[in-house]
């Protein structure tokens, strides 16, 4: 029996901490962390710099609760030792705080929940958090918002990484972008908001298969954009399309987020703009992960994934080979060329969902809740 009972993290309080540079930092140490260390040959050889945290994180177990397998259940455990976090996600030094995380995520995958009256979402998360030294379990957290937060983060980690610093070190900061936003439920809608609020953002296509949602998302964000306007923090002007085919909206974009459920392309390399330097975020996972992205863009990609041993595990018959991690670019600072066409194959860690509900867990600790 546990000496107390677990706390319980409702969505609401989750939802009233999360923010950007607390996510960002939580989830980029989380991809470094993963980054299996080398093993030292030479007792002289100097250690490379890479992460000293250990991270246990098995291949995630999926079961499916019908025949065509579109309703799923997943338990994602992990472990996180010895990492850092600060309290204000900014990276400072003087409020970093040494942490290690025990964590299993259990999270459900319903896509007909979005035809259900009133809709549900289809993704449906909780984290349970154990105390590292004991066992016992001490928290349970809501983890639908830290699922969709944790997931568009990793993808502005990719970006900036595999994007922007092709151009300069400091490009994420000065260079302006077009991007495309193809599927706008619950990831798309966080992405296409979350692109505006990270990084200078001139043009952003919207394509939904149901027009209507690509509208209604356009109008969401030109009312946000108006009210920033109004309170004179707007970050950047930025011109909004929604568009009748995912063709036409990533014909002359330099970021892709592809987030749906399509099991058929809806991207091809003749979409693509003549003189490439493009990065896409594929996030959506149909039964084959990569099937939103056409073959022929992936034969002339550099594919990077979040976890190595989970892309063994998920990523069979990937149409290219996987260049590495993301974790080791940002570590190894060896960016792709400013040409390239780059994907961030996105599959999703437990190591994210546990550094983010730890830090969720401190932001919650600090302000009382
Ligand atoms: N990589 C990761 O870490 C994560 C990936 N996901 C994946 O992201 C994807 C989107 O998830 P949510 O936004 O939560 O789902 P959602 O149900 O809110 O949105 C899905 C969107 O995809 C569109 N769509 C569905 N089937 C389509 C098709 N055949 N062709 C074109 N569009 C289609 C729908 O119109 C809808 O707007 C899913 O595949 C999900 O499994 C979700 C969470 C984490
Ligand atoms: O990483 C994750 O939580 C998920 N990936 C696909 C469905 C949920």
């Amino acid at each position: 029996m546990n000496s107390r009972s677990p706390v319980f993290y409702s969505a609401d309080a989750v939802r009233r901490v999360l923010n950007w540079p607390m996510v960002n930092e939580a989830v980029e140490t989380a991809l470094k962390a993963v980054v299996a260390t080398p093993t030292i040959q030479d007792d002289k050889q100097q250690a490379p710099p890479y992460s000293q945290s250990h991270v246990s994180q098995p291949a995630r177990s999926v079961t499916s609760a019908n025949k065509e397998h579109s309703k799923m259940l997943l338990t994602m455990p992990a472990f996180v030792g010895n990492y850092r976090l600060t309290s204000n996600g900014m990276g400072d030094d003087s409020s970093a705080v040494s942490c290690s995380t025990l964590a299993c995520k259990v999270v459900t995958s319903f896509r007909s929940n979005q035809l259900l009256q009133p809709p549900l979402p289809s993704i449906s998360a909780n984290i349970l958090l154990f105390d590292p030294g004991t066992g016992e379990l001490n928290a349970i957290m809501a983890g639908t918002d830290i699922t969709t937060w944790r997931t568009v983060s990793a993808s502005l980690v990719a970006t900036k990484y595999l994007f922007f610093r092709r151009f300069g070190p400091h490009a994420e900061r000065e260079l302006a972008i077009n991007v495309a936003i193809v599927g706008c439920g619950v990831q798309g809608q966080l992405h296409a908001a979350a692109m505006c609020a990270n990084f200078k953002v001139n043009q952003l296509n919207l394509y939904n298969r149901t027009e209507s949602k690509a509208q209604q998302l356009a109008n969401q964000l030109e009312e946000q954009i108006l009210k920033a306007d109004n309170n004179c923090n707007a970050p950047n002007k930025v011109n909004i399309k929604v568009c009748s085919s995912a063709r036409e909206a990533v014909q002359q974009v330099d970021v892709i987020c592809v987030a749906t459920y399509s099991k058929e392309a809806l991207i091809q390399a003749s979409d693509l703009r003549d003189k490439r330097s493009v990065h896409i975020n594929a996030v959506g996972a149909g039964e084959v992960h990569f099937g939103e992205v056409a073959a022929d863009i992936y034969e002339e990609s550099l594919v990077y994934v979040d976890c190595m041993s989970n892309a063994e595990h998920e990523l069979h018959g990937l149409p290219a080979p996987i260049v590495g991690e993301l974790g080791a670019v940002i570590i190894g600072g060896s960016y792709p060329t400013e040409q390239a066409v780059t994907i961030f194959q996105s599959m999703g860690m437990a190591s994210e969902d546990a550094c983010v509900a730890e830090a969720v867990q401190m932001a919650l600790a600090s302000c009382g809740k």
